[in-house]
């Protein structure tokens, strides 16, 4: 473990739930990796990585979700550490602790997101050029650019493109998971040519109910594989589109986490509640974009 100087400033990032509105895939390039299109926005719940100067490298994780992390000897959080210390050339390393809220490998990238948030937080603290973390994302992930950016977009390529989202109206999302974890390259096999291509999508929509209206016409295209691989998803989807004022229901990723769109954010918190407590559950708003976004 190593020593921290108890007077060293700490850095403190959201690593907010990454939620694919819709999620197509065109096609696969000669490499397996799928090219995709998605309208991507963070939910106002997620992971908290903090770092501080230390003389080695080192991970705490405390939270909830943290029990699905055990065995895990290759966190995102320290291989985005390292990454960015090695492309910097910067001699420092850091003391991390991760929060962990989001349950792990459930479509929400959580992984991604801390991966992100570590990347924000040692940008800050080493005082590096932005452009060295945009560089270094792509290597720990598909989703990590994504992530980076953390506000509404619209994710081309294999994750690594970033365009600018539609105009957005405020709305609620209800986020639920069984808790049984799904392999996103297992889903991606499972998913075998069955693609449906980009998506059209207007400059923007006045309210949820429009919005909901045009995204039911596209799809997550990985629904399909993942219920094969995981039929528990089909209840969750039942449950979340059978919640009062539901507009929508569809899963986020590769699953198992589904949502539902809600008019607005308290009635999202209120239908949260009505789902099983035995569930992962959540109802709220969107995330904040980050404070110092790279
Ligand atoms: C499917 C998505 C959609 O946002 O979300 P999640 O389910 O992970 O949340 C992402 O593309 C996942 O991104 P990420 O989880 O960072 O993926 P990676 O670690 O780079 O890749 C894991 C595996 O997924 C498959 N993969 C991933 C991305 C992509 N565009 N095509 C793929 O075929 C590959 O089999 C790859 O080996
Ligand atoms: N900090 C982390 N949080 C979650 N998963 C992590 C982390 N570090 C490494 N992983 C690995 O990344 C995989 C994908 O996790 P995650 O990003 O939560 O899921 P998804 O890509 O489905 O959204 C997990 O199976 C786990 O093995």
């Amino acid at each position: 473990m190593a020593r921290r100087d108890a007077a060293a400033p700490v850095i403190r990032e959201a690593a907010p739930a990454k939620v694919n509105l819709f999620l197509q895939v065109a096609g696969r390039r000669p490499d397996g990796y799928h090219l995709l299109d998605s309208l991507v926005v963070f939910a106002a719940v997620g992971d908290v990585v903090s770092a501080t100067s230390a003389p080695d490298f080192s991970l705490a994780i405390a939270g909830d979700e943290a029990p699905g992390l055990i065995g895990e000897d290759d966190n995102l959080v320290l291989r985005a550490a390292r990454a960015l210390a090695a492309a910097a050339g910067v001699g420092q390393c850091a003391a991390l602790h991760l929060e962990k809220a989001l349950p792990v490998a459930s479509g929400i990238g959580g992984g991604s997101a801390d991966a992100a948030a570590a990347l924000r937080a040692l940008t800050r603290l080493w005082d590096i050029p932005e452009e060295v973390a945009r560089r270094v994302a792509p290597q720990l992930g598909a989703d990590v650019p994504a992530c980076l950016v953390g506000h509404p977009l619209r994710m081309t390529g294999i994750g690594e493109m970033i365009g600018p989202a539609p105009a957005l109206p405020e709305f609620g999302l209800v986020l639920a998971n069984l808790r049984v974890p799904v392999a996103t390259p297992d889903v991606f096999r499972r998913l075998a040519g069955r693609f449906s291509g980009p998506a059209r999508l207007p400059e923007g929509w006045a309210d949820p109910a429009a919005m909901a209206a045009d995204l039911a016409r596209l799809s997550n295209d990985l629904e399909a594989p993942a219920i094969e691989s995981c039929p528990a998803i089909a209840p969750v989807l039942a449950a979340l589109a059978a919640l009062p004022g539901a507009l929508l229901a569809r899963m986020s990723g590769s699953g198992a986490t589904c949502f539902a769109i809600m008019p607005d954010a308290s009635s999202a918190a209120r239908a949260a509640a009505l789902l099983p407590a035995s569930w992962w559950r959540w109802g709220g708003g969107l995330a904040a974009p980050p404070a110092a976004p790279l």
